[in-house]
């Protein structure tokens, strides 16, 4: 037994009865011990944990994350001496899963670190693999989104998802709320869209019994509805200027007035905000109010637009098609995906669920083909911005890093670089890599 491993020993079996995964290691990445909650969620069997490379276990890098591309909180806690928490993709016996990483130092006497108490949390709100709901992403920008949503979501603090249209900000509000500790109460979309005044302060405040030409019974509006939960206020670049103020006094005060009614009432909920405008430009310009701007940005997120995320484009396709019900399981071929990577996605997911539904029809047998896919798409240039497409060069260089650092098996390096395998044997040939 080393010395390190002696010292920490009764960190070790205090670890043992903690219910989260929890994993001991020293300076040089080796792992001392792991807790049987860690065993059971991470371990796969006949493979002892005890003695390897963490790198290696959860990523099956051969080198350190840091030298892989990746953030090491090791590396960031052995200089500020301070816990550090990051959001990585593990390999797990389940596959690729992103998990939220605590890393705790360990120090001496003299102030020096010995080891790290590495606590990990596996991620509900987001999959790295095809699924058939909610979010899915493991690209770069996606994982910056879900690690801020993952800060915020414990705490009260009004979140603000700016994002263009099409980037999933209902999803993420969803997201946010299941994390959240409100989770048990309801979710409030409100779509700010297009309401008149008088509609929209129906609609949130409620109105009493004869309010006006056809309030027949008394309504709930949806701030009262929202209680205990979340509410959601989405496009709220769309809110009427003279609405902005009644929903500052509520944002600020939690308390309103329905239509028509004397009684003061109060709602208690968390504020979750979205909308594609420039919201700060709007102030400048006088179109959205400045206090009500400063109430609802305390904790901005940008969702990424599709083609800061190309890399998910394969993710996204299969498990977009999965959430497609048809009498044969719906794949698509590499040409078309590769096609689909090359492609700026001005309408982002919403536009690619779009055109998987589209070109589905035309799939007798389930598999979408290149030459389902509308003109746009096979035109090679798209409108708007330039697709994201590495050079030769750079692609090459990429592949001869990632052929370095990982472990795994093709077909594993192929999702991690989210390729489908077919790619990413035919790129390895055209470079001379194989
Ligand atoms: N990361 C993601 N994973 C899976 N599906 C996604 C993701 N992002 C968006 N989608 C899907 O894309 C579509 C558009 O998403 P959503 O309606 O949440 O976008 P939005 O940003 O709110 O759009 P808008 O601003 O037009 O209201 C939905 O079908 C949603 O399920």
């Amino acid at each position: 037994m080393s010395t390190t491993t002696q010292t920490v020993q009764p960190l070790i079996s205090y670890l043992e009865h903690d219910a989260a995964p929890t994993i001991v290691l020293d300076t040089d990445y080796n792992i001392l011990a792991a807790n049987t909650a860690y065993q059971r969620q991470f371990g796969s069997a006949g493979h002892g944990i005890q003695g390897q490379k963490c790198f290696r276990v959860s990523h099956q890098y051969s080198v350190p994350c840091d030298q892989a591309g990746e953030h090491c909180p090791m590396k960031q806690a052995l200089a500020t001496r301070a816990p550090d928490r990051v959001l990585h993709i593990h390999h797990t016996p389940r596959g690729q899963e992103h998990v939220d990483v605590e890393l705790r130092p360990v120090l001496d006497e003299a102030g020096q670190v010995i080891a790290y108490v590495e606590r990990l949390n596996t991620v509900a709100s987001a999959s790295a693999q095809p699924r058939e709901d909610g979010l899915v992403g493991r690209a770069e920008a996606f994982n910056a989104a879900l690690s801020s949503l993952r800060r915020a979501a414990p705490s009260q603090i009004p979140v603000l998802l700016q994002g263009e249209s099409g980037t999933g900000k209902e999803l993420f509000a969803r997201a946010l709320h299941q994390a959240s500790n409100r989770a048990h109460g309801p979710l409030v979309v409100v779509d700010c869209t297009g309401l008149s005044e008088t509609l929209f302060e129906s609609e949130l405040f409620g109105h009493e019994r004869g309010a006006f030409t056809g309030a027949n019974q008394r309504k709930i509006g949806l701030a009262e509805t929202a209680h205990g939960g979340t509410l959601f206020l989405d496009e709220i670049g769309d809110v009427p200027l003279p609405m902005q103020v009644k929903l500052l006094r509520l944002i600020e005060s939690g308390t309103f007035r329905r239509v028509g009614g004397v009684e003061t009432l109060r709602a208690d909920f968390r504020l979750v905000a979205a909308t594609h405008k420039p919201l700060r430009r709007m102030v400048e310009q006088q179109t959205f109010r400045q206090d009500l701007y400063y109430r609802i940005s305390a904790f901005p997120v940008h969702l990424p637009a599709l083609r800061e995320r190309a890399d998910d484009i394969p993710l996204l396709a299969q498990s977009l098609l999965r959430r497609m019900h048809s009498a044969v399981p719906l794949r698509i071929e590499d040409a078309a995906l590769a096609a689909l990577r090359r492609y700026a996605f001005p309408g982002n997911v919403r536009e690619l669920r779009n055109l998987l539904e589209r070109a589905r029809l035309f799939a007798e047998d389930g598999l979408i083909r290149l030459h389902h896919l509308p003109p746009e798409i096979l035109g090679g240039e798209p409108e708007g911005e330039a697709p994201r497409k590495l050079k030769p060069d750079q692609e090459k260089a990429r592949l001869i890093h990632a052929l370095a650092v990982f472990e795994g098996t093709r077909a594993e390096l192929a999702a991690h670089l989210g390729l489908s395998e077919r790619t990413l044997y035919r790129r390895l040939r055209s470079h001379g890599l194989e």
